[in-house]
């Protein structure tokens, strides 16, 4: 579907239609689309009839290329994010620079992460005729296999493909912050703020819960962007808690990650199944003591999108634990899960259903009848980035 932008400010429209396009070149794409929302096809021709030197500047679906073009919006972003004039501020993703150029403007530093060079060539540019050039720093990478520096804030329009990676490494980062303003795809920000027995509660929101507060703060329409996407938009603050739960981060991961692989079925269904029980049984006796913290807690949070649903295949290790474990050893161990469950009156109940205290208090009754969890593989990726997840979103 096409639609045209509401209003394009001026600036954009002379970033976009003259200054810019004098200096990129074309590239095709059979992804990539005009800067007016326009099919390459329809009658943007007579516009280069009129500007013979115009060059086209592509913005690519894959790198989640939509501007936010509405002044109003990009102004509610910076109010809402109460910048100080001693912030460092992180945005990622800052394309050409309609919300970093406002960013400048209220703090003291801002760090821009830009994986696409023909933006950071705009965006300095434009940067340097504002005269901001001193307060900016731009990094030229991928934000999710970037160290970033230290920060105050974050705000930022992400490309939305990359929202859970990107979500995951800045709340289970290392770099402590006050908040991330975040415009986000409206369906991924609804399950970030979703609560226990939401349709949209997931793994996600879970994980996130645990350790930060997320706030609604606006909709933003689809025809704030250029060019204009098929999704509307949301805005959320996400501030990390003070206090976090005392719980093994990596356990946690694997925890979760089983509850939510079918969240809607009850706990008594998901965890009593032999396979799992087997598996339970290998890597309690594996385990023993729970394994330690990583450094960086984001690597073992692939938040990916629970499937509901799915069905899991038997691991390697169920097999192998099948093998190595007598029918005696096994039937007490699920004897073990069986008490847990009924004491607590989980049996019944669905992961769906279930606050994060309950889901703590019910991991902890599990460790303490020596069970535990963990991840049968982490991603390989998990180094680095543990953001082999890809957002279903
Ligand atoms: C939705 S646009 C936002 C542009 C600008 N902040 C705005 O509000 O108009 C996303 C930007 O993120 C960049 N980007 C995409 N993937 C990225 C990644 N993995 N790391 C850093 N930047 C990325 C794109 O090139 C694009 O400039």
């Amino acid at each position: 579907m096409l639609c045209k932008p509401k209003r394009v400010p001026i600036e954009l429209t002379r970033l976009i239609f003259r200054q810019q396009q004098r200096q990129l070149s074309s590239k095709s794409s059979r992804h990539s689309r005009r800067t007016d929302g326009r099919d390459r096809d329809d009658s943007y021709t007579g516009k280069r009839k009129q500007n013979p030197e115009a060059h086209d500047l592509y913005l690519y679906k894959s790198k989640g290329q939509h501007i936010l073009t509405n002044p109003r919006v990009l102004d509610k972003i910076v109010i809402t994010s109460s910048i100080k004039t001693t912030d460092t501020v992180l945005e990622i993703g800052p394309g050409t620079g309609n919300l970093t150029l406002r960013l400048l403007d209220a703090a003291k530093e801002v760090v821009a992460v830009e994986i696409d060079t023909r933006m950071v060539e705009i965006l300095n540019k434009r940067v340097a005729e504002h005269g901001f050039q001193d307060k900016l720093n731009v990094i030229r990478k991928d934000a999710l296999r970037t160290e970033f520096p230290q920060f105050d804030l974050v705000v930022a329009n992400i490309p939305y493909g990359i929202s859970s990676p990107l979500v995951t490494k800045l709340v289970y980062g290392m770099n402590p912050f006050r908040s991330a303003t975040l415009l986000l795809q409206k369906e991924f920000a609804r399950r970030l703020l979703a609560k226990p027995g939401d349709s949209e509660f997931n793994r996600l929101a879970v994980n996130v819960k645990l350790v930060a507060e997320v706030e609604f703060v606006m909709d933003v329409s689809k025809r704030d962007f250029l060019p204009c996407p098929k999704v509307d938009s949301s805005v959320v603050i996400i501030r990390p808690k003070a206090d976090i739960p005392d719980v093994n981060l990596q356990e946690w991961s694997a925890f979760t990650r089983t509850c939510f692989n079918k969240k809607n079925r009850t706990l008594g269904a998901i965890l009593k199944q032999k396979k799992k029980v087997l598996e339970l049984l290998r890597l309690s006796k594996m385990t023993g003591s729970r394994t330690e913290t990583a450094d960086n807690g984001c690597e073992y949070f692939e938040c990916s999108s629970d499937s509901d649903d799915s069905e899991e295949g038997e691991s390697d290790e169920g097999r192998l634990c099948s093998s190595s474990s007598s029918e005696i050893e096994v039937g007490l161990f699920k004897e073990k899960v069986i008490e847990v469950l009924n004491s607590e009156g989980f049996d019944k109940k669905r992961p769906s259903k279930l606050s994060n205290e309950e889901l703590l208090q019910l991991l902890s009754s599990f460790n303490q009848a020596g069970i535990y969890f963990h991840d049968q593989a982490k991603s390989k990726n998990a180094k680095n980035v543990a953001f082999a997840a890809t957002d279903s979103s």
